[in-house]
């Protein structure tokens, strides 16, 4: 029998748009740290089946910010889904990144695994929250996908990750959203952007894991937050139909932002 091919997904978080391309955010124009992404990315053979867009995609809430993310992403030609984060305008950016290969779709199934994208952002707020809707919601999309394996993306941070003021910023109802992990065997991944750093933890049978942002970065466990100087990146994702996994961040050569 052939053996079914894993699903190849790319994780791409917290890419901080402006309208204008050369615009900087800490030293770094983020529209070409994410170009320097997309080229890498273009690269991979087979091609990543979809992307994962998790939130901060604007810096500046912009249409034309959103416009650009557009531009550089549909070249690739792979369907792509996002989530807010906090630097989003959400009204905007759900008007705007719904044209193919782009998707607003939330629930979805894709060789075996059921995905699940969980907007997370607290008007008003760095850190998230889940509204008690959101948590029935995540609770009753997980009744119904019976033992198939899932991943879960959010924005915000579920588990502290030694870092004072990223962790103020983190899920603040992290307990509520993690009482209803526990319950469902099946979830096999929690992914996040928001912390510009890759993490990895396991958590009973689930692995947390997040994702370094396609411009600046975070030096790990550091108080207060200091710009790492390692290269932007991204992260990529085989999912197999029995439920097994894994992943590698990948950095990518491109400007660093100055000392
Ligand atoms: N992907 C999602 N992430 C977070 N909350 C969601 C998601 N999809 C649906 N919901 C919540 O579930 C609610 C269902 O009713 P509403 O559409 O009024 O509002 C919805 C949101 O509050």
């Amino acid at each position: 029998m052939t053996p079914v091919s894993p699903v190849l997904v790319a994780q791409i978080t917290d890419t901080h748009l402006f309208a204008e391309i050369d615009r900087e955010w800490k030293g770094l124009s983020t529209a070409r740290t994410l170009q320097a992404v997309l080229d890498r990315l273009q690269q991979i053979q087979p091609p990543p089946d979809l992307l994962l867009l998790t939130g901060d995609l604007s810096q500046d809430e912009t249409p034309e910010s959103y416009q650009r993310l557009v531009s550089l992403i549909a070249p690739l030609g792979i369907p792509a889904y996002w989530i807010p984060g906090n630097h989003d305008n959400i009204p905007v950016m759900a008007e705007i990144l719904n044209q193919s290969p782009l998707s607003p779709e939330k629930s979805w199934m894709l060789g075996n695994w059921q995905f699940l994208l969980l907007s997370s952002v607290e008007a008003g707020c760095d850190g998230g929250r889940l509204s008690p809707e959101s948590l029935h919601w995540l609770d009753s999309q997980l009744q119904q996908t019976g033992d198939r394996p899932v991943i879960i993306a959010l924005h915000h941070h579920p588990l502290p990750i030694d870092s004072e003021i990223m962790d103020g910023m983190m899920l603040h109802n992290a307990d509520e959203f993690l009482a209803i992990v526990d319950r469902y065997p099946q979830i096999k991944i929690v992914l996040c952007g928001h912390i510009h750093q890759e993490f990895q933890q396991q958590r009973g049978s689930v692995t947390y894991l997040g994702t370094p942002s396609t411009c600046i970065q975070l030096l790990p466990k550091s108080h207060p937050i200091i710009l790492d100087q390692i290269p932007p990146g991204f992260r990529l994702l085989e999912l197999a139909i029995d439920g097994t996994w894994n992943t590698r961040v990948e950095r990518v050569a491109a400007q660093l932002p100055p000392d």
